[in-house]
């Protein structure tokens, strides 16, 4: 185990306070030139020698005596089955998160739409589900069926006729729950690959693995930086990368909650980023207590440690207001708003993934159950990126049909700012569609 926790104190009083910051929320690990250039060697090997490589990849990243690609393809029975081999309050529970999650999406499907003007020319938009979506479940140091389903259900509301998912499976174990979520969301095809190698087979496609329109979900260093290099060539919906959460408490609720919940996001990864801030000084202290006392119980207690001493954080701000500030610099995934009227702060909040309203609302419950999507942006991200949904699976289509008086018409505006660009071909083209004013006159 690493140095005990010694969670690390800002206070933003603090002359170099800004640098001190932002020197907290770099991530070393995503300019790291040597995982850059491991995954670009993994694309290339997986374009050029398609399964092979990944088998290769496999037996070497994730410890699998496999021998061919077969042993990678789970067949839509093998899902069916795991239905079978879980407990009845653990299908319940995915069942009922999933009907939560699905409704909570239903709402976000866009439809298609069109008004027509006065001449009878009609412009509207068209809404098209993907051909094919490709789904990231990490599973490296656990095991996901929650973000089975936050992937797949909203592919399946926005229409995708085909899902195909890819999930590690590390040493060979299959995680039953996974596969059992997979089932329950409709996952049509399944393939037990991961890291940089899957994410290349999804966007070039092998003999095997089916090219997709778009890769969607989370992952570690390898799969982020495999969706940055794999953009262009595919769709992908955001990196979202090591979970991150920010609380901020006024100092009125139960320590051991706000340590807890510092803990559930630190337990996914040592680069895992969880930061309190609070006006309150004698609450970190409180906080910083619990943590000490409550971490030797945690069953993860290795992981959070490294989380907490590498990017935790424990930040002293003036006032409640200046703590909202700092909730807006930090951008984070998770922002829990742990005070008595978290409504009257929300319309500050201008920069989080999701935000969780007052001090019973624990990001857990948005991890599994609540409904709203929890692949979110990381890493300062949420300043322009939104949470996995169901228009990361639906695309727009523009459709602009003319009349002959509105061809006409607008014919006669494009000519001009055609050949304004010189661009006579344009031009002319549009004005074929004049109608003359004799023709018009008749
Ligand atoms: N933002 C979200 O919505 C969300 C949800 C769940 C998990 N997460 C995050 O996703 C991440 C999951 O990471 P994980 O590691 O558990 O699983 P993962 O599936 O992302 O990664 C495992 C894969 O990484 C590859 N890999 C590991 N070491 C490698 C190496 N040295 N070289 C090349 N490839 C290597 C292997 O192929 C392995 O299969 C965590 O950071 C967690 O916090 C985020
Ligand atoms: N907190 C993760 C997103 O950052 C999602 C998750 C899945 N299971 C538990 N948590
Ligand atoms: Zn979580």
């Amino acid at each position: 185990m690493t140095a005990p926790t010694a969670i690390r104190r800002l206070n933003a009083a603090d002359p170099d306070f800004a640098q001190h910051l932002d020197h907290l929320l770099s991530w070393e690990s995503v300019s790291d030139d040597s995982v850059n250039q491991r995954v670009l060697d993994i694309i290339k090997a997986v374009r050029e020698r398609g399964d092979a490589a990944l088998v290769e990849f496999t037996q070497r990243f994730d410890g699998l005596a496999v021998t061919s690609m077969a042993d990678l393809i789970l067949p839509r029975e093998r899902l069916e089955l795991a239905l079978t081999r879980i407990t009845v309050p653990q299908r319940e529970a995915l069942e009922k998160a999933a009907q939560r999650v699905r409704s909570y999406h239903e709402k976000q499907k866009q439809d298609s739409w069109s008004y027509t003007e006065a001449d009878g020319t009609v412009l509207g938009q068209k809404v098209t589900p993907l051909d094919r979506a490709g789904l990231y479940v990490p599973g490296g140091k656990a095991s996901y069926p929650s973000s089975v389903l936050m992937n797949a259900i909203p592919a399946k509301v926005a229409g995708v006729p085909e899902v195909v998912m890819v999930v590690p499976t590390p040493r060979g174990e299959l995680n039953e729950l996974v596969l059992a979520a997979a089932c329950i969301a409709g996952v049509d095809r399944v393939f037990t690959i991961g890291g940089a190698q899957a994410v290349a087979a999804l966007a070039y496609g092998t003999e095997s693995v089916p090219k997709v329109d778009k890769v969607v979900g989370p992952g570690n260093i390898y799969v982020a930086t495999a969706k940055r290099h794999v953009f262009g060539q595919v769709g992908i919906d955001m990196i979202a990368g090591p979970s991150e959460i920010l609380v901020v408490c006024d100092g009125l609720t139960d320590p051991d909650w706000i340590a807890m919940d510092l803990f559930s996001q630190a337990e996914h990864d040592e680069d895992a980023q969880a930061i309190l801030v609070s006006p309150d000084a004698e609450f970190l202290d409180k906080v910083e207590a619990s943590i000490a006392r409550l971490l030797p119980t945690m069953e993860r207690a290795d992981i959070i440690n490294t989380s907490i001493n590498g990017r935790g954080a424990l930040i002293l701000v003036n006032d409640m207001q200046q703590a909202i500030d700092v909730a807006n610099r930090i951008a984070p995934e998770h922002l829990e708003l742990s005070v008595a009227d978290p409504q009257a702060w929300l319309p500050q909040i201008r920069h989080a993934g999701a935000i969780f309203m007052g001090r019973h609302t624990s990001e857990a419950l948005g991890d599994y159950c609540a409904g709203p999507n929890h692949v979110l942006p990381t890493s300062g991200t949420a300043r322009f990126s939104s949470p996995l949904g169901v228009y990361d699976f639906q695309k727009r289509s523009s459709i602009i049909f003319c009349s002959e008086q509105g061809a006409s018409d607008l014919g006669k505006t494009a000519s001009i700012l055609a050949r304004g660009e010189s661009l006579t071909g344009h031009a002319r083209s549009a004005e074929y569609r004049i109608i003359a004013d004799t023709e018009q006159g008749q």
